[in-house]
């Protein structure tokens, strides 16, 4: 487990990247990743189209195995994150209720087939309630607009209250109101000490209210605190090495995988 300095004590970081090699088909995406997010972190991870930003978070939640290193959660299992996905990655055809589908958020503490008690059905009214979707909830979910599908999976990580929470650009295509509350709730998040990691393009969204970010761009281009990181120079730096990055090329020679650890 990796360990980083906050204040006066070393405080065990919450996750752990160990010269992490991810991709597909052999195809590496984010390559040699080595660093650590801390505890109560707010981070925006950023960087341009295809920098591997999707393929980062698909690593820590465990859908996407290293090809080499591994990612260590600080203890917690993969089913502790929560994690949202980018919403062109949910099947909205799917015939399923607003309500069914927050519900899901419920499945870590229920199982897959619990039934849904008063308790549970509250909490869920709630999660709705709390991103401005109450009346929603008999709504099959291939009828909602982009901004309203954006809310629920807000409500469904709300509900699965998680210590940390991965979400994968949570604010795009979505109206000024709507990614001015979603924002909220993400403030409210990092002041309950959660861990947020978050995949962003909107570099004013980013300054204004990430004090970390991870600029990527295959590789680690810089990361640390945002103003530090988000120079021109570093911009450009990422700009150029996606443009340059051949995304046919095997692993690295000499990379041998290794598990992952939980
Ligand atoms: N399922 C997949 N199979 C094969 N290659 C993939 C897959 N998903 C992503 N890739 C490739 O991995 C690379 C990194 O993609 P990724 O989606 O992680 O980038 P991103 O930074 O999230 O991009 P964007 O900002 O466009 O969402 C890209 O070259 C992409 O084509």
């Amino acid at each position: 487990m990796g360990f980083r300095f906050d204040g006066d004590a070393l405080m065990p970081a919450q996750l752990s990247f160990h010269n992490v090699t991810l991709g597909y088909d052999r195809h590496p995406a984010v390559h040699h990743l080595d660093g650590e997010v801390a505890p109560g972190a707010l981070l925006a991870v950023v960087g341009p189209n295809g920098a591997g930003k999707s393929t980062l978070f698909r690593g820590i939640v465990g859908i996407v195995k290293p090809l080499t290193g591994a990612i260590s959660l600080g203890g917690l299992d993969v089913r502790d994150i929560a994690y949202l996905p980018q919403i062109a990655d949910i099947d909205r055809s799917f015939p399923i209720s607003v309500f069914d589908f927050v519900g899901t958020g419920l499945w870590r503490h229920t199982g897959m087939f619990g039934g849904l008690g008063r308790r549970e059905r509250d909490a869920i009214l709630q999660a709705l309630a709390a991103v401005g979707l109450t009346g929603f909830e008999k709504r099959t979910i291939g009828t909602l607009s982009g901004g309203q599908m954006q809310r629920i999976l807000f409500a469904r990580v709300l509900l699965q209250d998680a210590s940390v929470i991965v979400l994968d650009e949570p604010f795009n295509a979505i109206d000024a109101k709507t990614s001015a509350d979603l924002v909220g709730l993400v403030q409210r998040w990092h002041t309950e000490q959660r861990t947020v990691l978050a995949a962003l393009h909107d570099m004013d969204l980013v300054q204004a209210h990430f004090p970390e970010t991870l600029l990527l761009a295959r590789s680690v281009v810089a990361w640390g605190e945002t103003a530090q990181v988000l120079t021109p120079d570093n911009l450009g730096r990422a700009r150029r090495m996606c443009e340059a990055f051949d995304d046919t090329a095997e692993a690295c020679a000499g990379d041998a995988p290794r598990p992952q650890a939980a």
